[in-house]
């Protein structure tokens, strides 16, 4: 009798919460009324079914440039809307970003066992103590050395590039610029030799990553005892392992270290936390653990990508290809010296090769956030609980002819100037914009400059990939679908 009632009481318990999602979903629903909705859905599973038809971000991007500002749609139980307007991103990025906040549950959720609660995923109070910790270390302090290490690894990748030249063999640039962005970012950030970096990248934090994409579209291989299930927890703790050995060591030996005259990201970071008076933890290790995978996710493919699209349009653009090597013959002269931060900053037209691929190829085309208390997105009502595909790929495709490679719109008065001053901000948004903006943006740039610069000034590039421009179907950040394979001349 008494487990009767038990099961009666848990079986009310189910109902009742399968009631409360049931009510929050219809609520959100009716709240919705006023936004277009997305064509195909249907009651059971929403717009699942039309959404993998093909890539869900040129499908989204697709609705929302059919029915401007905004578009709503339902992923099984999740309601979403699709902002696809400068405004609507203006709403949501800066004007009342605080009511926006990372949705952990839904896109973030496959990355948390290897993100945890570094700054991409953290929220509230401790993702501003940890942004106002980084930010210095990222955007000022380190720049003057991003030139070198840059440098660096332009050199060793161009000793590649001389024997595919002699053995007339192709290269797939895509994958050379993975591992080229992974060697600057473990040097800038952990001072790893390259080799270093070659060894322990490709064999723990590369797959796992890979795993964690999987689960984004098969979230149930998270629970499933397969092998790829054990591989992944096995690399993540040797991962973490490896990753906390170097941290516990460099506390240990941080006075010495003050004194040299090369500080990483990691030596500043420590120098920071120190000044704040705090002591070794281990909730202090795990956290620095976090925000150094952290800087390895954000800072390495995303750069690839914008490397590998420009040098790719490069090929297709030989007036802009001779203007870009004219500038690098300028910064870095026939010596080939390490410019100034400012000779390197001066390189403008290869910034806006760079700015123009992010904008034609949204190397990250939607970014993801959930809605905290009812607001109004351009005019409209969006209840608390709302999904949002913020969608930059929309925005980037409503310049004039988007699909046209033209790195003349963002010379001084070209397109972008043209844009209203109040939303010219969010008219480029490879980054995204207001207090939650990349902050390895000026990095990214500078690195891509210096690569890019010294490479066109020492080779001729000529594709051999049959389909060089069609864009991964699945994986964000986007690049090439089959990779990006070159003849060097
Ligand atoms: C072309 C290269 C890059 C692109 C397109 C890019 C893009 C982005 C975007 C769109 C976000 C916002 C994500 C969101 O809010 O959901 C972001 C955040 C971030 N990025 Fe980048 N990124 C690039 C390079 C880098 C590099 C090189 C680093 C590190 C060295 C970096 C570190 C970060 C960090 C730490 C955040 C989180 C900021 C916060 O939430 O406070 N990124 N990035």
């Amino acid at each position: 009798m008494a487990a009767l009632l038990g099961a009666a009481c848990v079986a009310a318990l189910i109902a009742l919460r399968c009631l409360r999602c049931l009510w929050q979903i219809i609520s959100i629903e009716r709240g919705l009324r006023g936004v277009s909705k997305a064509p195909g859905g249907n009651i059971l599973i929403g717009h699942v079914l039309p959404l993998l038809k093909g890539t869900p971000w040129n499908i989204m991007a697709a609705w929302v440039m059919d029915s401007p500002p905004l578009v709503h749609l339902r992923i099984l139980q999740r309601s979403m809307v699709i902002v696809g307007s400068a405004e609507g991103l203006k709403r949501v990025f800066q004007t009342n970003q605080r009511n926006y906040v990372k949705d952990l549950d839904f896109s973030f959720h496959p990355f948390l066992p290897i993100l945890g609660t570094g700054l991409v995923t953290a929220q509230g109070q401790l993702w501003q103590q940890q942004r106002l910790l980084m930010a210095p270390t990222l955007r000022v302090d380190v720049l003057d050395d991003v030139i070198g290490v840059a440098k660096r690894a332009a050199d060793r990748i161009s000793v590649k590039l001389d024997a595919a030249k002699r053995s007339g063999k192709a290269i797939d640039m895509e994958e050379e610029f993975r591992l080229l962005t992974l060697q600057v970012i473990g040097e800038a950030v952990l001072s790893l030799p390259p080799e270093e970096c070659d060894r322990v990248f490709p064999q723990l934090y590369l797959p796992v990553m890979a795993e964690a994409n999987l689960r984004s579209i098969r979230p149930w291989r998270a629970y499933m005892p397969t092998p790829s299930f054990f591989a992944f927890h096995w690399r993540m703790s040797r991962l973490d392992s490896y990753i906390k050995r170097l941290l516990q060591q460099r506390w240990r030996t941080r006075s010495q270290r003050r004194s040299s005259a090369k500080l990483d990201i990691l030596d500043r970071l420590l120098n920071a936390i120190e000044a704040k008076g705090e002591t070794w933890s281990a909730v202090l290790e795990t956290q620095l653990c976090y925000e150094v995978k952290t800087f390895l996710l954000a800072g390495h493919e995303t750069s690839a990508a914008m490397l590998t699209w420009t040098l790719y349009e490069l090929t297709r653009r030989p007036d802009m290809l001779a203007k870009v090597k004219q500038e690098a013959e300028e910064a870095f002269g026939t010596a080939e010296a390490e410019p100034s931060r400012q000779a390197a900053e001066q390189m403008t037209l290869t910034l806006s090769c760079l700015q123009e691929s992010l904008r034609k190829y949204s190397v990250v085309p939607v970014v993801t956030r959930r809605v905290a208390a009812d607001d109004k997105i351009c005019g409209q009502h969006i209840p608390k609980g709302t999904y949002l595909a913020c969608c930059l790929q929309a925005v980037h495709n409503s310049w004039q002819e988007p699909e046209s490679w033209r790195p003349e719109r963002f010379h001084p008065g070209g397109e972008y100037d043209g844009f209203k001053e109040d939303i010219r901000p969010f008219m480029f948004v490879p980054f995204i914009q207001g207090p939650r903006n990349c902050l390895g943006q000026y990095f990214a740039l500078l690195e891509a400059r210096i690569v890019l610069a010294l490479l066109v000034k020492r080779f001729t590039f000529c594709c051999a990939s049959p389909d060089p421009a069609t864009r991964h179907p699945s994986v964000i950040p986007v690049g090439p679908a089959d990779g990006m394979h070159m003849h060097i001349r």
